[in-house]
């Protein structure tokens, strides 16, 4: 945690959910209006499909509705693809730009997630911009290094606090159930800290930087409480309403 920043729990549904998964939306969104916005904010991404029905069941609650990806430009011959005014328009808040996921399967790369984010604010929705290492670029001992290059690739100069969540994801720790050690944890969250410090002024201190990589309810206190650690973002385990909420609940322990 870092203080006077307000942690968030994000979920991202990836290519799961038909309109039958709604109802754990509507758990997810009745759980937070019994106490736990106070502690922390949230946000569920989910498919295009079915953001829009998203963002009217969880208009009603504090839970927030995102987009999984974005296209860079406004609109155009673009087969297949949603452009952030889109999201923007089916109820989105938040998109998540430069999933590793992405990066690996659909050739995002930095300059790509650069100008998905610039897109994002161009709608109006906050980027949440990932990174992270790969396995054999751990072993290698390049961890750091690779954050460095990808926040001074994805990152644009006029990211701030309000409009740019980070979510570092360790690539071999995604839907593994492995995780770094806390102390690995730390001193990635550090250094992504002191990366967007230099490349931001101030606007670095306040920046969310999530977590994310096997998280759940089981490891969420012991990653959640690390330093720098100001939220999660979360992938299987947010498509269970009781596990999301049990990682939101982490937080409620800590404070
Ligand atoms: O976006 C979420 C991450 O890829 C983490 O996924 P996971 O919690 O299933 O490991």
């Amino acid at each position: 945690m870092t203080p006077g920043i307000r942690p968030l729990v994000a979920g991202n549904w990836k290519m799961n959910g038909t309109s039958a998964s709604l109802n754990e939306l509507r758990m997810i969104g009745n759980g937070f209006m019994s106490g736990l916005d106070a502690e922390t904010e949230a946000l569920v991404c989910v498919p295009a499909t079915l953001l829009h029905q998203a963002a009217e069941i969880l208009s009603r609650t504090p839970v927030r509705a995102g987009g999984e990806d974005c296209h860079p430009k406004e609109s155009g011959a673009y087969t297949g693809e949603i452009s952030a005014e889109m999201l923007k328009d089916a109820g989105a808040s938040h998109v998540i730009v430069g999933h590793s996921e992405r990066r690996e399967q659909c050739g995002d790369n930095d300059s790509i997630v650069h100008a998905k984010a610039s897109a994002a604010w161009r709608a109006g929705l906050v980027a949440i911009i990932c990174i992270g290492e790969k396995r054999a670029e751990r072993e290698a001992g390049a961890t750091l290094d690779v954050l460095s290059r990808q926040l001074d690739g994805s990152v644009p100069p006029s990211a701030t606090a309000a409009n740019t969540i980070i979510a570092y994801e360790p690539v071999w720790a995604i839907g593994t159930g492995l995780t770094p050690t806390a102390a690995d944890v730390a001193e990635a969250h550090a250094h992504i800290r002191g990366k967007l410090t230099a490349l931001l002024g101030d606007a670095a201190a306040r920046m969310r930087i999530l977590y994310g990589g096997s998280v759940k309810p089981s490891n969420a206190v012991e990653l959640l409480g690390v330093e720098n650690v100001d939220g999660a973002l979360v992938g299987g385990a947010s498509l269970k309403a009781a596990d999301f909420l049990a990682i939101a609940e982490a937080y409620m322990n800590m404070s």
